[in-house]
């Protein structure tokens, strides 16, 4: 592989719309230097050898982050995925525990931290060490994006870090972003500030159930247990409200059985956002009141 050599110091200056370099070759690392892959008919410094393509245990990048989930790594595996990715810290993921979803973490290399990373035009930063980020969830994302009309009044009941609620406000609703998790709302925060979003966004410290107020035209409801939370949600929601009721498995009996409860006729749709174990999805259920 054709290549220029540079000091790693300097990559942050390096542009990818650079004419001569190669951008569907990833850049390799080497101590104090970068070696940066060059276009054919290019003028380059040295030719290295092309690298062994990675072949160990899939990995979710966030930032300079990875994330490992399953098996843990063998030491050549971990070696290999260092080599490859040249990441700053690695985190193995065993589990999003309780009703806050709190990540347990082993970290197999470097030390967590704050990253910072786009995905679809927004920006969010988390420590993936101390918050869950699902990227699976980012086809629901898009599908809210489509869904959402600028001026909605929108409720996330359970805002996380804006996974939602930024997707939303994007669009013009004015969104009403509710989370319990202190750390988690301090990303909160943050994310609505970084992303320009501030006056679409009232974000409130809590429990759902005591800060909903009023009546939404929309409700997220991004939680695995939100099936528990139907009856607070109803008692905020009227004819044309939608509600987006998140599950894992099939909780369609049950949704309908809340919604019929708080006396509305509705239309009930089924989405899959991804799969959650063999044969177990992810959905949401969007409920239509009428
Ligand atoms: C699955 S996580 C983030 C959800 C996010 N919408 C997504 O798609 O990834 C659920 C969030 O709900 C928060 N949460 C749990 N119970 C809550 C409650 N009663 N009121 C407000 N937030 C709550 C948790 O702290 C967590 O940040």
């Amino acid at each position: 592989m054709k290549v220029r050599r540079i000091l790693k110091s300097s990559l942050p200056n390096l542009s990818r719309t650079e004419t001569w370099r190669d951008n569907s070759r990833s850049i390799y690392c080497d101590g104090e230097y970068a070696y940066v892959p060059v276009l054919d008919g290019w003028p380059y410094d040295l030719e290295i050898p092309e690298r062994a393509p990675y072949k160990g245990p899939g990995y979710q990048r966030l930032g300079d982050t990875l994330l490992l989930h399953g098996a843990s790594p063998t030491d050549d595996e971990l070696n290999d995925l260092i080599a490859w990715e040249q990441p700053a810290c690695i985190l193995h993921l065993q589990e999003h525990a309780g009703v806050m979803r709190l990540p347990k973490a082993v970290v197999l290399y470097g030390k967590p931290h704050d990253v910072t990373f786009s995905e679809a035009g927004i920006f969010y930063t988390l420590n993936p060490a101390e918050i869950m980020f699902s990227q699976g969830n980012r086809r629901e994302k898009m599908r809210l994006r489509s869904l959402v009309r600028s001026g909605e009044k929108v409720a996330d009941m359970f805002a996380g870090i804006g996974y939602f609620t930024l997707t939303a406000a994007f669009k013009g609703a004015e969104v009403h972003a509710m989370e319990i998790n202190r750390v988690s709302f301090v990303y909160l925060i943050k994310n609505i500030h970084d992303n320009y979003v501030s006056k679409n966004v009232r974000a409130q410290c809590g429990d759902c159930r005591d800060l909903l107020s009023g009546t939404y035209d929309r409700i997220l409801m991004g939680h695995f247990d939100a099936v528990d939370f139907l009856p607070h949600a109803l008692a905020h929601a009227g004819p044309g409200t939608i509600l987006h009721v998140h599950g894992v498995g099939d909780r369609s009996a049950e949704v309908a059985a809340a919604v019929e409860g708080a006396g509305f006729r509705y239309s009930l749709s089924e989405h899959k956002v991804k799969k959650y174990a063999s044969r177990t999805w992810h959905c949401v259920w969007d409920v239509e009141l009428r």
